[in-house]
């Protein structure tokens, strides 16, 4: 299909301007719609045969990213808007990213993930905090927690925090994430660098004894089947960005665990656009 590339130019954006479509001629209006719709449905029906095909043009990117991914969804054209990520982070003076918080139940991470999401507003950075407890009860309140309904609330929330962090908001994300390759899916789905785990390493029987819901006590009796540490495995990170451990017996106070997550920020240029 052959058209004339600066016809097509001059319809976008009299298109997207809404004003100057109405100034061409009928005849030449009727031309150019019938044009543009051949040669939409021909370049959907290309990229769906060549599932990796980009198609470039000057005003966005008609490409089939979500066919390429493996995503279900068919038709669909990533639609690029003038305000980025790059101008939402000079408004907020920040950069976007994600602080994964992982970790056995009552590892403390929700602990961490308060006082650190305090510590940064206290520094005037925007953040939002993404609890595994929390999200379980709106939007992955069909999930269990057999493996696959955990890989699937863990793909959500990565999904979410992705786009927080593209919002230029720092998104803290509380989630036991047990699965190795479900955290790193996460991590692949966003810019080098922005993906910043912390793992609280704090040991099993630390956590046990701890239990502040009671649910260790009822995984040992039986009442709870899967539990994370008791009869369902958690995988340890092998490269986090940061370490949480105890030292000797002693659990530092959530406020200097903070400070460390804070100083990490700060040396890597997350607080600053
Ligand atoms: N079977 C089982 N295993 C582990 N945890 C359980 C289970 N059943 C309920 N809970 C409670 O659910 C909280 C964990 O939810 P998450 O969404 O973070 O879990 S996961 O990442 O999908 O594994 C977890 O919260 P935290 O203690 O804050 O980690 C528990 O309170
Ligand atoms: N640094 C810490 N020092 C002492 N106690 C802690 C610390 N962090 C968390 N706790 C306590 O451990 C328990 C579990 O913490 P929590 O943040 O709820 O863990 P998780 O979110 O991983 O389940 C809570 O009772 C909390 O007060």
């Amino acid at each position: 299909m052959i058209i004339n590339y600066s016809l097509r130019i001059d319809f976008v954006r009299a298109k997207s301007t809404k004003v100057g479509f109405a100034n061409f001629p009928l005849s030449c209006r009727q031309n150019v719609t019938s044009a543009w719709s051949k040669f939409v449905s021909a370049k959907w029906k290309e990229a769906s045969l060549k599932t990796s095909t980009e198609i470039n043009s000057n005003e966005g990117s008609v490409c089939n990213e979500n066919l390429s991914k493996g995503g279900k969804s068919m038709n669909i054209v990533w639609h690029k808007c003038s305000v980025e990520k790059i101008d939402r982070q000079e408004l907020l003076q920040q950069r976007g990213c994600v602080i994964w918080i992982t970790g056995l139940s009552g590892s403390g991470k929700s602990t961490l993930a308060c006082a650190l999401t305090r510590a940064l507003h206290s520094r005037g950075k925007l953040t939002y905090v993404l609890d595994g407890d929390n999200i379980r009860h709106g939007l992955n309140s069909d999930l269990t927690f057999k493996p696959q309904d955990r890989a699937e609330n863990i793909r959500r929330i990565g999904e979410v925090a992705k786009l927080f962090s593209d919002a230029g908001v720092i998104c803290i994300a509380s989630v036991i994430s047990p699965y190795r390759k479900d955290r790193d899916a996460c991590r692949s789905i966003l810019p080098d660098g922005d993906f910043i785990e912390v793992f609280m390493d704090m040991p099993l029987h630390v956590c046990e004894a701890r239990d502040p819901k009671g649910l260790y006590k009822l995984a040992r009796a039986g009442k709870i089947e899967g539990f994370t540490g008791v009869d369902d495995p958690y995988e340890a990170p092998l490269n986090s960005e940061i370490v949480i451990q105890m030292e000797g017996e002693v659990c530092s106070s959530p406020e200097v665990m903070a400070e460390k997550v804070v100083c990490y920020l700060d040396a890597k240029g997350y607080l600053q656009a």
